[in-house]
């Protein structure tokens, strides 16, 4: 079986609470875009075998999608095994959830291929176990996620949203970035009670107003060339805000011309190591065929 494994973005970022376990309690409202990478899953005779189109993604245990199955596989004591080819178009390392989905595409593959029978919140417990965006990926559409991220409240579908994504040859760490976070210097949190309002309003220009991720100015931090990225953007679109735990910038546009007149643009200005792509907000996660 085929799934369209669908990327995210993060309309607000909000860090309220360090950990004793080093983890960050969160308050962000989650976003599918139309960027995928195509996964197929078939049965095999035995072991989780990955191939995949990308040069450097591990195709081992440290594979995300490998550890999804291995879960599976283990709990249930699976028969076989699983064949599974990614075709990674969602950049690695991005802040975009790009191995986050396609560990959610893994378990829902893997349930309707054993006949498991597992609900989508059933699935989404698994995927907590594995990393923090995975329930998201499963659940997918707009989603306010509290708790380290697991605990999901569906919101009203985001009205469409046209951006630029613009990831620039470089991987960030999530772990570092949260690691690095003074929660005792934060001065202005993101409104993410406003851009609910604004989703259960329908109004663009609220929602696009009020977008904003607390992790940025670390990552600012640790890489300034990611700031600079930034103000690149801003000046181009109506707004622009940095992806996750970064380092993809995303610019907000009127519509798809816009969006492709600036995508040019950036063509000309940047290097090409960057990859510059033009998305859409989506209202689902995962796509099976
Ligand atoms: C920042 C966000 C925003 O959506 O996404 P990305 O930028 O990674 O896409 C998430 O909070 C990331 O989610 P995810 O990437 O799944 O995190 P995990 O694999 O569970 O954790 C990676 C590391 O990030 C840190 N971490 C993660 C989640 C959280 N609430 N607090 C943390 O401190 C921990 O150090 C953990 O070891
Ligand atoms: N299937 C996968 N797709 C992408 N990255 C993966 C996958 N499996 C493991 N990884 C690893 O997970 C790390 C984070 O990647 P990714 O999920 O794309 O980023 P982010 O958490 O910033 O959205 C990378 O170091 C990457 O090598």
């Amino acid at each position: 079986m085929d799934i369209q494994a669908y990327a995210k973005i993060n309309l607000t970022l909000d860090v309220l609470d360090r950990r004793t376990d080093g983890y960050h309690i969160v308050k962000m409202i989650m976003q599918n875009i139309s960027l995928y990478d195509n996964l197929s899953f078939s049965r095999g005779n035995s072991g989780i075998e990955i191939t995949t189109n990308h040069p450097h993604l591990p195709t081992g245990p440290s594979n995300l999608v490998y550890k999804a199955a291995e879960l599976l596989f283990n709990e249930f004591n699976l028969d076989g095994g699983l064949e599974i080819f990614i075709d990674k178009q969602i950049p690695v390392a991005a802040g975009l959830a790009g191995g986050s989905t396609n560990a959610a595409a893994t378990l829902v593959a893997i349930n309707k291929l054993w006949g498991l029978g597992l609900t989508k919140d059933q699935l989404a417990t698994r995927g907590a176990q594995l990393g923090a965006d995975i329930p998201f990926c499963i659940k997918g559409g707009t989603q306010l996620a509290t708790g380290i991220g697991t605990q999901l409240k569906e919101l009203p579908t985001c009205p469409k949203l046209y951006l630029v994504v613009v990831n620039p040859p470089l991987e960030v760490s999530t772990a570092q970035v949260y690691q690095n976070l003074t929660l005792d210097e934060v001065t202005k949190h993101p409104e993410t009670t406003k851009v609910i309002k604004a989703l259960e309003e329908k109004n663009k220009k609220m929602v696009i107003n009020n977008l904003s991720n607390l992790l940025e100015l670390t990552t600012f931090d640790l890489y300034q060339e990611v700031a600079t990225l930034k103000d690149n953007v801003e000046s181009l679109t109506n707004k622009a805000l940095m992806s996750g735990s970064g380092p993809t910038v995303l610019g907000f546009v009127k519509n798809k011309s816009q969006a492709k007149a600036v995508q040019a643009k950036l063509q000309e200005e940047l290097s090409s190591k960057h990859r510059i792509l033009v998305a859409q907000t989506v209202n689902h996660g995962l796509l099976d065929s």
